[in-house]
């Protein structure tokens, strides 16, 4: 039975009244069952736009049926190991919690599905659990079984995601879990938490856990989670208060990012957006790998526009490209070779994909040789990729060449990822060139990722080159970014040879980046012994529908591990010298350095690029050394503890977790996950990233946001060449790397500066703002010089608006009443100056500030990467797993060490 990772069905809600809905319901909303089985939805006021989803249930189908026919075969597939989520998603009043939760009468999805895997776990010698919290329009999570905890934090064991505050309840009845499941429900919406606003909306989400015996987190088989999403309300339309408008659209906020979610899982996108809200980081182990999704689109049976939108969103996560068969999860390991091209004719979206497999053993000269020449015309969107994997292991010498031609006209976004991965070991001699060239000709976007990894132990001369020929005119914004990796070890001689030609004329907005990884240094045993072993993702592979040789997966982990090694080793600044290491040393330096540029357009790139596996590959050895980070630095947060309430005696009792937990990381998990998905590559458009971009730009919906439904695979060619383009980041990263102080010293020598001033200036206006990226002052400093200036002062100022504080010299404050502005000013200044160090120092500075170890200097650096500025409140602070008197606390601290 071939299954897809994102199903996504519709359903139309039922009447509360049929008398009076009834009449008012009539044609709203049209479905059509083509003889394809494709199923569309149509509704009267938009009859033009039509909305595809994989079923569509009628107004008088039940939650039984839905049951059976949607969740019943996830309950199984639970049993066997596999986790599942049921999403219900609508506009408000559309049914969703009726589909879910139910009531005690007519028992919802969760209730079903609950029954029966008591009866399956009676059968099976399992036990299970459920978790029940909410996610409210703060994005906070809370333990609705222990309404009383803190809030819940994500947190991830090698993959596994974690909750720290979330209780977990043994359930034995299906009366049991109705009591505890519909009064937590009932009783959180008639009682607010106590210091928590009351949310209007929110989502709603079960986990039910299936353990092997008992409810160790060690004994977890699986788990299953149900979400009742907060109704969507289109937030200028409904909201007449100006919190609720915010709410609104924080909500909303998160609707959308489980639906890109959903949609980046169902395209197969190399970047899932699991990080853009609590609820999706929630639910990252249950969506992601082998895990499958039933995305249920409530539907008002009557006129709603918002109904119409959210249909539009799910429609998108139907376009499913690949359909993965259910029975191939289990491991399976084969060896083929398959050639896969996908030709749309809709809308033009083209794509060639190439894997090419080598093994060859004994002596063997072996060499391949590949010519992909693509040429797309008219508002064409096309990609070729180029994946050689060889692998050599006895005396032999390899080449492999490969040319790609592109040549794409008229508002092409064309692509190009080319990747070798070459591993000889034993007096190999290897070498690997590869030339690109792209001509892209008005409006393009153009990008070309290479990555040459050699990789030689022994005796080995290795070499890699690259040329990157980049032309593109008019209106045309071009990046390449090139990483070359080398690795050698013992009396190996090693080259890396890049040539980048990047031209551009016309308002064109380029950027190369060139990245070089030299390292002479003993290969870690892991490397070695990865050329032997297989990595076991062969099920992945296998179920993805692209299978490949083990040289390929060989080559891969190599890669992976070399380039891994190598950060580390920079990281560590245990690069041995030799002759060339001082070129070598210059060069490193100026990598680490531009590291946070590559980052920056990698993910620009990523947002257009389709996945690929040694791309995934190349983050993690650009972007992040994540593994090592985790298994090496140290736990910061408190030992990990997770409450489990007993059913019988509601005395939470302790399960503590020996393992380190770090918060949830997504880019390890996405490169662990995308490694999973190493041959899935596929021919994913952008839109979640789009949407994504959407989302950001516009604060609400419109009223009426009609997408065609073809749309999801189309290529927005400016939008890509919007990104590509985007320089701003990369000349403001550029300057911290021209900068020559860290924002540390600038922040102390602020300090010292603010400490003999007598007269408070707002260090952070527009102006000062500029000038602090011109002169060598880093936010430590500032905030350092801001303090002791306030501390010293005679002038009492309002930091801010200098004039006003004038005034208020003049005016008939009393000196109580102007110590206390005073104070609230110095206060505010110190928390923007604290907060600007959280957005801009290095690592090291950031572990300077009180409370911020190097856990959290980490993972501050990881939200940097995924947003420009996550630090705009002290309130934020709570994203890195501070409470509110941690905060406080470490505030006071800072301001305390001003007066020693
Ligand atoms: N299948 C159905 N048959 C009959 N009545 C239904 C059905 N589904 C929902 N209703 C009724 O419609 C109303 C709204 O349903 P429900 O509360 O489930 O919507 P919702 O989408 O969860 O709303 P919100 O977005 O406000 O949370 C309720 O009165 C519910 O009883």
């Amino acid at each position: 039975m071939a299954s897809k990772k994102v199903r996504v069905v519709a359903k139309i809600r039922g009447f509360s009244d049929p008398d009076t809905e009834n009449s008012r319901t009539v044609d709203w909303v049209s479905v059509k069952t083509q003889d394809s089985g494709d199923v569309t939805i149509s509704f009267k006021e938009q009859s033009s736009s039509r909305y595809s989803v994989d079923y569509c249930y009628n107004q008088h189908d039940d939650n039984e049926m839905i049951y059976s026919r949607e969740v019943k075969p996830l309950v199984s597939a639970a049993f066997e190991g596999f986790n599942s989520t049921v999403i219900a998603h609508g506009a408000r009043g559309s049914g969703k919690t009726h589909l879910i939760q139910g009531s005690l009468e007519r028992p919802g999805l969760a209730a079903l599905a609950t029954s029966e895997f008591l009866s399956m776990a009676e059968k099976n010698g399992k036990s299970i659990a459920v978790s029940l919290y909410e996610v409210d329009h703060q994005d906070h999570a809370v333990d609705l079984l222990n309404p009383e905890q803190p809030q819940i934090l994500v947190l991830e064991d090698h993959g596994r995601i974690q909750f720290k505050g979330l209780s977990q309840a043994p359930v034995k009845s299906i009366s049991e879990f109705q009591n505890l499941y519909i009064a937590a429900c009932s009783a959180n919406k008639a009682a607010p938490k106590k210091g928590i606003e009351r949310a209007h909306r929110s989502h709603i989400g079960l986990i039910v856990h299936v353990f092997s015996q008992n409810e160790s987190m060690n004994g977890l088989v699986s788990k299953m989670n149900f979400v009742d999403m907060a109704g969507y309300e289109d937030a200028r339309r409904k909201s007449s208060d100006a919190s609720g408008h915010v709410e609104n659209n924080k909500l909303n906020k998160s609707i959308y990012a489980l639906l890109n979610v959903c949609q980046a899982l169902s395209t197969n996108e190399s970047r899932v957006p699991f990080r853009e809200s609590k609820l999706t980081r929630m639910l990252q182990d249950s969506l992601r790998g082998t895990s499958k999704v039933l995305l249920v689109s409530c539907l008002n049976p009557s006129f709603c526009q918002d109904t119409v939108y959210m249909v539009s969103l799910a429609s998108r996560s139907c376009q499913s490209i690949h359909q993965t068969p259910l029975d191939s999860m289990k491991k399976t390991a084969s060896s083929t070779r398959q050639i896969a091209t996908w030709d749309s004719t809709k809308k033009s979206a083209s794509s060639a994909r190439e894997i090419v497999t080598l093994d060859s053993t004994k002596k063997n000269a072996s060499s391949a040789r590949k010519i992909v020449t693509l040429d797309s015309t008219k508002k064409n969107a096309s990609s070729v990729r180029q994946n050689v994997a060889t692998d050599s292991s006895n005396k032999k010498s390899s080449s492999v060449r490969q040319t790609v031609t592109l040549d794409s006209t008229k508002k092409s976004a064309s692509l190009v990822r080319q990747n070798v991965a070459s591993d000889s070991s034993k007096k190999i001699s290897s070498s690997v060139r590869q030339t690109v060239t792209l001509d892209s000709t008005k409006k393009s976007a153009s990008s070309a990722i290479q990555t040459v990894t050699s990789d030689s132990t022994k005796k080995t001369a290795s070499s890699a080159r690259q040329t990157v020929a980049s032309d593109s005119t008019k209106k045309t914004a071009s990046s390449a970014i090139h990483t070359v990796a080398s690795d050698s070890t013992k009396k190996s001689a090693s080259s890396a040879i890049q040539i980048v030609a990047s031209n551009s004329t016309k308002k064109s907005a380029n950027s190369a980046i060139l990245t070089v990884t030299y390292r002479k240094k003993k290969i870690p045993q892991s490397v070695s012994a990865s050329t032997t072993k297989l990595p076991g993702s062969i099920s992945h592979i296998k179920e993805n529908g692209v299978i490949a040789t083990n040289s390929a997966i060989k080559g891969r982990k190599l890669f992976d591990e070399a380039s891994h090694s190598a950060v580390k080793a920079e990281k560590d600044n245990s690069i041995s010298k030799d002759g060339n290491d001082a070129q070598v040393n210059s060069r490193l330096d100026k990598e680490i350095s531009i590291a946070d540029v590559t980052r920056a357009s990698e993910s620009l790139l990523d947002n257009s690029l389709s996945e690929d596996g040694n791309h995934d590959e190349l983050n993690s050895r650009v972007e992040k050394d994540n593994s090592s980070l985790n298994a090496s630095s140290e736990v910061e947060f408190d030992p990990t503890v997770e409450k489990v309430i007993s059913s019988e005696d509601k005395h939470p009792y302790i399960i503590n977790y020996s393992k380190d937990l770090s918060i949830a990381d997504e880019g390890h998990n996405m490169n662990k996950e995308n490694n999973n998905l190493i041959e899935n590559e596929d021919f994913s458009p952008p839109i979640s990233s789009q949407l994504r971009e959407l989302q950001s730009l516009v604060s609400s919906t419109p009223l009426c946001m009609q997408l065609p439904e073809n749309e999801c695979i189309s290529h927005d060619d400016d939008q890509i060449s919007a990104k590509i383009a985007e320089p701003t980041t990369l000349d403001t990263k550029r300057r911290d790397v021209m900068n020559t102080k860290s924002p540390w010293e600038t922040f102390n020598k602020h300090g010292s500066e603010m400490e003999n001033s007598t007269e408070i200036t707002e260090p952070r206006t527009p102006d000062a703002g500029r000038g602090d990226v011109m002169n060598t002052k880093s936010p430590w400093e500032t905030f350092n010089m801001n303090g002791s200036r306030m501390k010293n002062s005679t002038e009492i100022t309002e930091p801010r608006t200098p004039d006003t504080g004038r005034r208020d010299v003049m005016n008939t404050k009393s000196p109580w009443e102007t110590f206390n502005l005073h104070g609230s000013g110095m206060k505010n200044s110190l928390v923007k100056d604290y907060l600007r160090i959280l957005n801009t120092a290095e690592k090291d500075e950031l572990k300077k500030l009180k409370g911020i170890g190097e856990k959290r200097a980490t993972y501050i650096l990881e939200l940097r990467e995924e947003s420009p500025e996550p630090f705009k409140s002290l309130d934020d602070l709570k994203d890195i797993g501070l409470s509110e008197k941690q905060i406080k606390g470490m505030m006071k601290k800072e301001v305390g060490e001003l007066f020693n």
